[in-house]
């Protein structure tokens, strides 16, 4: 028999993890682009090999994601993009903790210990992305695109994980730094447009070269690039596929730093410890990799540091800039999977 106040407890913690479960849902719609897309990230995940991986605790503060696909220059294969968007999910969860977003601090008492342990052993407010073996991603697989991506159905389901993923990567309260090396080329140049920051080498060649493949980005990267770089270099760039380098990268302000070659992940770290401490002098003691954490080294605010990034990703969490990007999806959808497309795909030597 349940006394009346337990049915109270019952009724109370049942309304909480209603209000819960559905704060939850709002917070995952304010912050993703095309809603749930569960289906369609477990079909990709099936498709062709390489991973995804994130080291949390690369360095005091800063999180090291990496594309592992050397074989293919670190092409994005289905199972990579999942594997993402899977890492996009848990940072989404992991900086609830010490974040003062209203939504995700109203979800704080629900946070999931396991996780957010690990944000407050390292208290997150950089993410370096980049390649292995000194490249960075030479876009979309093209082994698993003649397989399995040549139509338009599936060209529309990878246009919308990945814009989907790239969109709430960039909403995320984490300073990002793409550390390219080598080639960045396709939906590799769109990653690169998805993190805040980028550091290049003298060995990088970024390339937009969809134009290439008879289709515009489709991944977001044309919008990103336009804020970045401004319409006409954005047109120039996209129609002549032309490189950004350490010629031309500065000058675009498409460049925030220039690294010797096989240098960018340390100088991204170097780049992002200036966020991370409080003086250059704590930075010295502490940013060399090999943290040792004495109170000797004061670091930033994290929740000030964040509340910051917040500040900024607001500015593309509005109707106009989605609309905008949903444009660009439903322009790379009436061209992916056409004649010229297919040829184009087909024909490509990978
Ligand atoms: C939304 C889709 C988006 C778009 O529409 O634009 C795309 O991202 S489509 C893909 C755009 N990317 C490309 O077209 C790049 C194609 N690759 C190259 O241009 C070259 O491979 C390069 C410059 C990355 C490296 O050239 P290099 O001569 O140094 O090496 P190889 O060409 O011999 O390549 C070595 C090895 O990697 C495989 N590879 C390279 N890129 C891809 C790729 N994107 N997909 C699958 N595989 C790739 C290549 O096939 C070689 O493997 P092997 O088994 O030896 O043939």
């Amino acid at each position: 028999m349940i006394s009346i106040l337990n049915l109270h407890k019952l009724v109370n913690s049942s309304l909480n993890s209603i209000s819960t479960i559905s704060k939850t849902r709002i917070i995952r719609k304010l912050s993703s682009l095309h809603g749930n897309l569960t289906g369609i990230r477990e079909e990709l995940r099936k498709l062709g090999h390489g991973s995804v991986t994130f080291d949390p605790k690369y360095s005091r503060g800063i999180g090291l994601l990496t594309l592992q696909n050397p074989e293919r220059h670190n092409a994005l294969s289905g199972k990579m993009m999942a594997e993402l968007s899977d890492i996009v999910d848990k940072l989404e969860n992991v900086v609830k903790f010490n974040t003062n977003d209203n939504l995700n601090s109203v979800n704080n008492e629900n946070k999931l210990n396991n996780v957010n342990e690990l944000d407050k052993e390292n208290n997150l407010i950089g993410i370096i992305v980049t390649g292995s073996r000194n490249t960075f991603c030479s876009g979309l697989d093209l082994s698993v695109a003649k397989d399995h991506i040549l139509t338009p159905e599936n060209g529309k389901k990878m246009s919308l994980l990945m814009q989907d993923t790239l969109f709430r990567f960039g909403q995320l309260p984490l300073i990002s730094v793409a550390a390219v090396e080598g080639h960045a080329l396709g939906g590799g140049a769109e990653l690169v447009t998805a993190c805040d920051f980028r550091c290049i080498s003298e060995t990088s060649k970024i390339r937009f070269v969809q134009v290439k493949m008879s289709v515009i980005p489709g991944w977001g990267g044309g919008k990103r690039l336009i804020d970045i770089v401004g319409g006409v270099n954005a047109l120039k760039i996209m129609g002549t596929s032309d490189p950004i380098t350490t010629q031309n990268g500065l000058e675009l302000g498409f460049v925030d730093v220039i690294a010797p070659h096989g240098e960018c992940v340390n100088r991204a770290r170097e780049f992002l410890n200036r966020y991370v401490y409080f003086s250059e002098r704590d930075e010295r003691k502490g940013g060399n990799g090999n943290d040792d954490n004495t109170n000797e080294n004061r670091i930033n605010s994290v929740k000030v540091v964040r509340g910051l990034k917040l500040l900024i990703s607001r500015t593309k969490n509005n109707e106009e800039y989605k609309n905008f990007l949903l444009y660009e999806h439903e322009l790379f959808c009436s061209l992916w999977g056409q004649k010229e497309n297919v040829d184009a795909v087909l024909n490509t030597r990978k």
